[in-house]
């Protein structure tokens, strides 16, 4: 089985570009074995502290957001970096090419009941000149790599750089990553789909018949049965979504009003859509594709519908006919 660093020397990429995925792979090694090892790191719970996005941080936010951050700034190529975990954008090697987004963990309410984490991370240009937020504010179809890491029963890595998506699995004999399944593709049509229900009663109303329609199963307009899933670790979704199709989303919601999205456009959602509109799935708002939005800050939210090609232009059908 081909190992990354194989698999990233075959590929068109710079050198350049190659060493900065080596660098986030080879720090996700050691972030998976923070997570494996739990409790008995004494990892779990909270960090006492807020991201800038007022969310409580967990003590593995903010390790694993440390970790990167170290790691990227040895590297060298990285002009500058923006987490999830990070009010402001961290500035880095002066004359870096790259800049770099992550969410260092993924599904951080997972965390304390053992359950699936990740993290994400996105690749883009660095404009020349000195670095500011405005740097980072590129749409999705800018980036020049994205992936995420999955700390599951084995630690999976998926990433793109434009030519597809490649999934490896972690060797915990070796410890290198292996290449377990080239060019991914995600199945036109699906009958799974992940969805935070309990916030039904917020949602716009053409996801809510989009989804009252699935729910009516072979009896309904849809004429089959569908099934449900729902991790709450985005990268656990995404993931099961290469893997054998489906929707996903988080929608627009009324919940609270001052935060009508959840998840973020520049580490979750852009990186996850590069990934999934290379595995030959769709991924968006629900009023345009989340790869050529223009971002406005760094922090910015967006609603997500991702996944099997067929079923996200069945959900967008629901939208512009609300
Ligand atoms: O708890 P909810 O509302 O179901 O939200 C789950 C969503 O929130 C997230 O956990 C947000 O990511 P963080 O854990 O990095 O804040 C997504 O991964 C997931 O899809
Ligand atoms: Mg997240
Ligand atoms: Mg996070």
């Amino acid at each position: 089985m081909q190992t990354l660093s194989q698999s990233l020397e075959q590929s068109a990429i710079s050198k350049e570009l190659a060493s900065l995925l080596t660098v986030l792979a080879n720090t996700s090694k050691d972030i998976s074995q923070a997570v494996r090892r739990g409790a008995l790191a004494g990892v779990l719970g909270v960090a006492g502290t807020e991201n800038v996005q007022g969310e409580d941080q967990k003590k593995l936010d903010v390790i694993t957001n440390d970790m990167l951050k170290d790691a990227l700034a040895a590297q060298g190529s990285v002009k500058a970096l923006a987490s999830e975990e990070e009010d402001e954008i961290v500035p880095l090697a002066q004359d870096g090419q790259f800049l770099v987004c992550f969410d260092p963990l993924d599904g951080s309410s997972n965390i304390d009941i053992n359950s699936l984490v990740g993290t994400i991370f996105s690749v883009l240009p660095a404009p020349s000149g000195e670095v500011r937020e405005q740097s980072f504010l590129q749409s999705g179809r800018k980036q020049l790599a994205a992936g995420y890491v999955l700390y599951g029963p084995s630690t999976m890595l998926a990433l793109t750089t434009g030519q597809g998506v490649q999934l490896f699995t972690l060797d915990p004999v070796s410890g290198d990553y292996l290449l377990t399944v080239d060019g991914v593709q995600i199945s036109k049509d699906t009958g799974e789909f992940a969805i935070n229900m309990s916030n039904q009663r917020f949602w716009e109303p053409g996801m809510q018949a989009y989804i009252a329609d699935l729910l009516k199963g072979k009896e309904g307009p849809r004429g089959k049965n569908f099934n449900m899933r729902w991790i709450a670790a985005m990268v656990g979704d995404v993931h099961r979504v290469l893997c054998r199709g489906g929707l996903f989303t988080y929608p627009t919601d009324t919940k609270d009003p001052k935060k009508p999205f959840k998840l973020r456009l520049m580490y979750e959602a852009n990186p996850m859509a590069f990934l999934v509109e290379q595995a030959g799935g769709k991924a968006s708002t629900g009023y345009e594709t989340i790869l050529d939005i223009t971002p406005s800050e760094i922090h910015q939210r967006v609603a997500v519908i991702l996944g099997s090609a067929n079923e996200v232009d069945v959900c967008l059908g629901y939208h512009a006919g609300a």
